[in-house]
């Protein structure tokens, strides 16, 4: 088993306007943002009382972030900024990797095919995640801080979730994935700064997440657990959040949906993990 000192923990947030499309059907676009809202409340506020959370990066240009930031451990990191300076970065690799270092870092002069393209529009998480994840290394170039990539759409998420995912890795060290509830998606990546995951966010990115752990013989676990796979993406998903016990549900959720006219109806036995392996 080895020891984890610390997690710097990875929490993009879209801007309004853009979050939660899916939900159009059934919410206005106020209602979006301010569900979306919440629920990065309520994960915000795990995460904040876990004691390995060492950091939150809250990856945002949305206008409320700041708000959100005004938190313990909350950094508040500009998308555009982010993004501006690592294409810096890329263009001129020497000027921001400092002299020395203890880690091994990527041979910068080659092709970087960790950088996502960022003319497909689905890649933007991606390519996000990818500048974060090097902004950090570079912060930190000797810190053993796990890097914990983590959607902020999880209203039932809870500190136990995040234990199971330290558990998983404390065991075999590697990458721990945990799957949305269709069982395809990706909700949490957790994995050491040296790794540099090629992020596959997008249709599939599970079984694309495992694929490249794989291939480079990484040891790779898949966490399926209810507060970390019911992401709030579409009506099904708000109907099964809103048959959750009330008490289950994160705070400021809770509240939004009270206050926006829901009302919980728990039934036993309705969040399965589908097609979950
Ligand atoms: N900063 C930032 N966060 C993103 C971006 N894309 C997705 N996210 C965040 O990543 C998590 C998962 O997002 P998705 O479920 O793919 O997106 P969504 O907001 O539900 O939106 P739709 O796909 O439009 O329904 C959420 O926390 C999003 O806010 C992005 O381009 N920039
Ligand atoms: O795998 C993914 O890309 C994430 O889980 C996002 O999936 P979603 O768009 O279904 O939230």
């Amino acid at each position: 088993m080895t020891t984890v000192s610390g997690i710097q923990v990875l929490l993009p947030i879209k801007p309004p306007g853009t979050a939660k499309s899916r939900l159009a059907g059934v919410l206005d676009a106020s209602q979006r943002s301010g569900l979306a809202t919440a629920m990065a409340q309520d994960v915000i506020a795990q995460l904040v009382l876990h004691p390995l959370v060492t950091r939150i990066n809250l990856l945002s240009d949305h206008p409320g972030a700041a708000t959100l930031a005004r938190v313990p451990k909350v950094r508040l990191v500009s998308e555009n900024l982010l993004l501006q300076r690592d294409d810096g970065l890329a263009a001129n690799p020497s000027a921001a990797v400092p002299e020395a270092s203890d880690r091994a870092r990527p041979d910068r002069s080659r092709p970087d095919r960790s950088r996502p393209d960022r003319s497909r529009p689905d890649h933007n998480l991606n390519a996000l995640l990818a500048a974060a994840c090097r902004q950090l290394v570079q912060e930190h170039p000797v810190d053993d801080s796990l890097i914990l990539v983590l959607h902020a759409d999880l209203p039932l998420l809870t500190a136990a979730d995040i234990d199971a995912a330290v558990d998983c890795y404390r065991e075999q060290q590697g990458m721990v994935v945990a799957t949305d509830s269709a069982g395809t998606g990706t909700n949490l990546l957790l994995f050491s700064p040296g790794l540099e995951p090629r992020f596959c966010f997008g249709p599939g990115s599970r079984e694309a997440h495992v694929r490249w752990a794989q291939k480079r013989n990484l040891p790779v676990q898949v966490l399926c657990r209810p507060g970390l796979a019911l992401d709030i993406d579409t009506s099904d998903d708000l109907d099964c959040l809103l048959q959750m016990a009330p008490a289950s549900v994160g705070e400021y959720t809770r509240h939004w949906l009270t206050a926006a006219g829901f009302v919980q109806q728990p039934r036993t036995n309705t969040f399965t993990l589908r097609n979950a392996r």
